[in-house]
């Protein structure tokens, strides 16, 4: 479990980070969202004790990273794939890193094989890497030592679009073998797409926190069907209040509901998705704020 609590950092007078707290639990991925200059990094680089905070404090199964007798074998981290050993292969990078965590030589190949860096790969130097061979690489280095967390900074940077999905799956799978996984990014449907829960931030302040699901309906979902009367019927039926949307019927109720109505009343429906009002439009209005000041700057 990762608990941060009350972390702020300032740089002089600008505040990176202000008075962040949450929680990710075990078998759960937290999606850490924000537009660029959000305060993710500073934040991920506070909880693995690479960035001393100003205020509050950031602990990892109860205790802060640095306090961690042989973290990697805890957590696995991956901050930066385009910083490695340039000069190393990828067998070796993670062949001394194993030596360092006193993790089996074979566990090696073994991750190698996991991330998908096989045969003549893991024999090149990094520096001939690709991003995307770095990140698979940095991701190999951060479970070699089988930690119980896993914190990515933006890891699907440089992966093409089956490096994406491949990615996905595999942190599906570390949540639900009871793995916490914190993967920050600033793409909200790449993110959408895997975790469970969100922390979204603006401006270094936690701007919304909490079930994904939850936090995407929060502007009620859009339906539409063939026959519209029928369908309005069917919500009607099921207590589902609906109000005319641009494009089809606005209800406050969540998709699955909606579809479980309109299939009791044999109602075929044409559309059913987030309306978007919710955590979509927060998440625009952060980014275009963001941007602002830069136009501003160029007038
Ligand atoms: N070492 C530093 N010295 C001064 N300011 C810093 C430092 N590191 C970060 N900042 C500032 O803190 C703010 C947050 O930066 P941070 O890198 O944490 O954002 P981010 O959400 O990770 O953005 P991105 O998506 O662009 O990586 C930015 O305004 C940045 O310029």
């Amino acid at each position: 479990m990762i608990s941060v609590e009350h972390l702020s950092k300032r740089y002089g007078r600008h505040t990176a980070v202000d008075d962040v707290s949450f929680r990710c639990e075990p078998g759960t991925v937290t999606g850490f969202l924000g537009p660029n200059g959000a305060g993710k990094s500073t934040t991920l680089r506070m909880i693995c004790g690479l960035t001393p905070p100003t205020a509050g404090r950031a602990t990892v199964g109860g205790r802060p990273y640095r306090q961690l007798p042989n973290p990697g074998r805890e957590i696995g981290v991956l901050l930066d794939a385009a910083a490695q050993h340039a000069g190393r292969s990828g067998r070796e990078a993670l062949t001394v890193a194993a030596y360092t965590m006193g993790v089996d030589r074979r566990e090696v190949a073994a991750k190698l094989d996991l991330v998908g860096l096989n045969g003549a790969a893991t024999r090149r130097r990094v520096r001939a890497y690709s991003l995307g061979m770095r990140q698979r690489l940095g991701l190999a280095l951060a479970l070699l030592g089988d930690p119980r967390v896993l914190i990515l900074d933006e890891p699907a940077n440089g992966l093409d679009p089956e490096g994406i999905f491949w990615m996905r799956g595999l942190l599906r799978d570390f949540a639900d073998r009871g793995g916490t996984v914190l993967l920050s990014s600033h793409l909200l449907r790449e993110v959408e797409a895997v975790a469970d829960r969100l922390v979204v931030i603006g401006g270094g302040r936690i701007v919304a926190q909490g079930d994904k699901t939850e936090l995407l309906a929060g502007g009620g979902t859009l339906v539409r069907a063939r026959d519209t009367a029928a369908l309005r019927r069917a919500l009607d039926a099921a207590g589902i209040a609906a109000t005319d949307g641009t494009d089809g019927l606005l209800v406050r109720a969540d998709g699955e509901a909606v579809g479980q109505a309109a299939a009791t009343a044999g109602v075929v429906l044409t559309e059913l998705r987030p309306a978007g009002g919710g955590l979509e439009q927060l998440f625009l209005t952060l980014t275009t704020t963001a941007a602002e000041p830069t136009e501003e700057a160029g007038k």
